[in-house]
């Protein structure tokens, strides 16, 4: 039995195995609270895997997740997100037909409340925090745009933004910046570090520039299990790393 901990996440001996094979191995990972944290590793190293135990997508064949001291292994995937642990995947799932606006607005966390979907109003509050969180993906000028005519990029951003009001403690990115221009991937790095001020993040990242331009702490997966954590530099300079990632 593992203890309380302090930690926002606090992973502890997960395995998950497909047929025999492990894709995560016995994994222990900590994460504090307002911590932003990034992992990498290469392709099948199991990094989306451990979003999707985490998020209750798959479930664990052994070990422990827990969020708050909360055990999240044997809750479902919507108990999950409503604990307060929301992702988003790497392709951008946001609605077509509608409005940035009329995006963000189906985010905002109506269901938190007492009476749910019943309280569903547009109130002068809703308006303002849905303006905000606009702003700060870069779309507060696009508010009326319907999400197909968006930028590749501007789509990222704003199901970022459907993240960030949901305003949970903790959220995960598979990949945010795929397929973004350099000068998007520059503002989603300030972004996030603004972000991280006030909420727990988890980033899977394959773009080593950018993640030299965010990241506190680096993990480094490999056939399931961690082979280095670090700083930035001590990642780089870790032999192994170079070994199975870097030096491809
Ligand atoms: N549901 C599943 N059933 C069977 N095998 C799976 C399943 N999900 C993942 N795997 C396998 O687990 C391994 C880890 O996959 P995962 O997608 O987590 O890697 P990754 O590190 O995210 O890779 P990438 O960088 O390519 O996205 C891979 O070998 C994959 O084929």
């Amino acid at each position: 039995m593992s203890s309380n901990t302090d930690f926002l996440l606090a992973i502890e001996n997960l395995t998950v195995s497909f047929d025999g094979f492990k894709a995560v191995d016995d994994l222990t990972l900590y994460v504090d609270k307002g911590e932003l944290r990034v992992i990498i590793g290469p392709n099948g190293a199991g990094k989306t895997t451990v979003l999707d135990l985490i998020s209750g997508k798959t479930k664990a064949s052994a070990g422990s997740i827990k969020y708050n001291n909360i055990e999240l292994t044997r809750m479902r995937e919507h108990q999950i997100v409503r604990a307060g642990v929301i992702r988003k995947f790497q392709t951008p799932s946001i609605y077509d037909n509608l409005t940035v606006f009329e995006n963000l607005e189906i985010s905002y966390p109506w269901g938190r409340t007492v009476w749910g979907s019943l309280s569903f109003n547009r109130t002068e509050e809703v308006v303002e925090r849905i303006k905000e969180v606009a702003g700060e993906v870069f779309l507060g000028d696009m508010l009326d745009i319907p999400g197909e005519m968006l930028s590749h990029g501007q789509k990222q951003w704003l199901e970022i933004g459907m993240l960030l009001i949901q305003n949970t403690e903790l959220i995960m990115l598979d990949e945010p910046v795929a397929g973004m221009t350099p000068k998007e991937r520059d503002a989603t790095a300030a972004l996030l570090k603004k972000i991280s001020k006030k909420q727990s993040v988890i980033i899977i990242e394959h773009d080593m520039d950018f993640v030299e331009k965010i990241a506190s702490r680096v993990t480094v997966l490999h056939l399931g299990k961690i082979i280095k954590e670090g700083t930035m530099t001590e990642v780089r300079n870790d032999p192994r790393v170079q070994e199975v990632y870097l030096g491809h």
